[in-house]
């Protein structure tokens, strides 16, 4: 389980600012959240600040309950513990950022296989078979990251995002080069292995009337002046 309360950070470009604070967010293993917002908004701020890549000006509480480890990440972070954040960073979390960020001089097999091998973990063969299938990139996997479309490889992206079961996925518009049908197919993918896995999931799209089929819970963007947002639910949670 994930619980998050008062997360808040003050951008600047020169004279200009932009607060963006999360009051609260819980998250139980294999729920979803996804997050909407108009564009300059803070939902890409707030994913790297739950991803601890940008450190919030200010952090009330983030913990991170597992199986058999409970970890204080508010701790760390106000501690600026570095080392032990990006140990979590690589054992617990999954990321899946815009562009892919794929490493341009690996092939697609070993960018997937990435995560794995850094944490010297065993492949579960069979769950990566059905994934490379079922988002159709088999013929792509002896290919470098440039030789693919923007949209295969955020499908390789979701794929190495997932491949070592983390704890918590963080997915910055993952469809947001895909095709309606492959938009569609990724989304569902996204949920089931969520589900399956109980990987919390916390999703930024624009693609919001796809999503908005899906039942999910929803944190909204809400513009508390010209440069401060607030991220709220937009229903009550089911
Ligand atoms: N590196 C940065 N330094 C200073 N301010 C920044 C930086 N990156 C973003 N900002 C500002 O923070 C605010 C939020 O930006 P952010 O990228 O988080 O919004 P967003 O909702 O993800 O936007 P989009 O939907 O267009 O991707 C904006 O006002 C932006 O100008």
């Amino acid at each position: 389980m994930l619980v998050i309360k008062q997360l808040e950070i003050s951008r600047s470009t020169g004279k200009s600012f932009f607060r963006v604070c999360l009051p609260e967010l819980i998250l139980k293993e294999g729920d979803i959240v996804v997050i909407q917002g108009d564009s300059g908004s803070g939902k890409s701020t707030l994913l790297e600040m739950i991803g601890m890549i940008l450190k919030p000006d200010n952090i009330d509480g983030y913990k991170l309950f597992l199986d058999n480890n409970d970890l204080d990440i508010a701790k760390l972070i106000n501690n600026n513990d570095i080392n032990q954040l990006a140990n979590i960073r690589a054992q617990y979390l999954g990321f899946m950022l815009q562009t892919g960020g794929l490493l341009p001089f690996l092939k697609i097999y070993d960018n997937i296989l990435l995560p794995i091998k850094l944490l010297q973990k065993n492949v579960d063969n069979s769950r990566l078979e059905y994934l490379i299938d079922k988002l159709g990139i088999s013929h792509l996997l002896n290919k470098y990251p440039k030789q693919l479309s923007i949209g295969e490889r955020q499908r390789a992206s979701f794929i190495r995002s997932i491949i070592h079961k983390p704890a918590l996925l963080l997915a910055d518009e993952p469809t947001s080069a895909l095709d309606p049908y492959n938009a569609n197919l990724l989304f569902d993918l996204i949920i089931e292995q969520a589900k399956q896995d109980n990987i919390a999931t916390i999703i930024v799209t624009h693609d919001w009337q796809r999503i908005s089929t899906k039942g999910l819970f929803t944190l909204s963007a809400k513009l508390v002046s010209s440069h401060s947002s607030e991220f709220l639910p937009l229903h009550d949670r089911q």
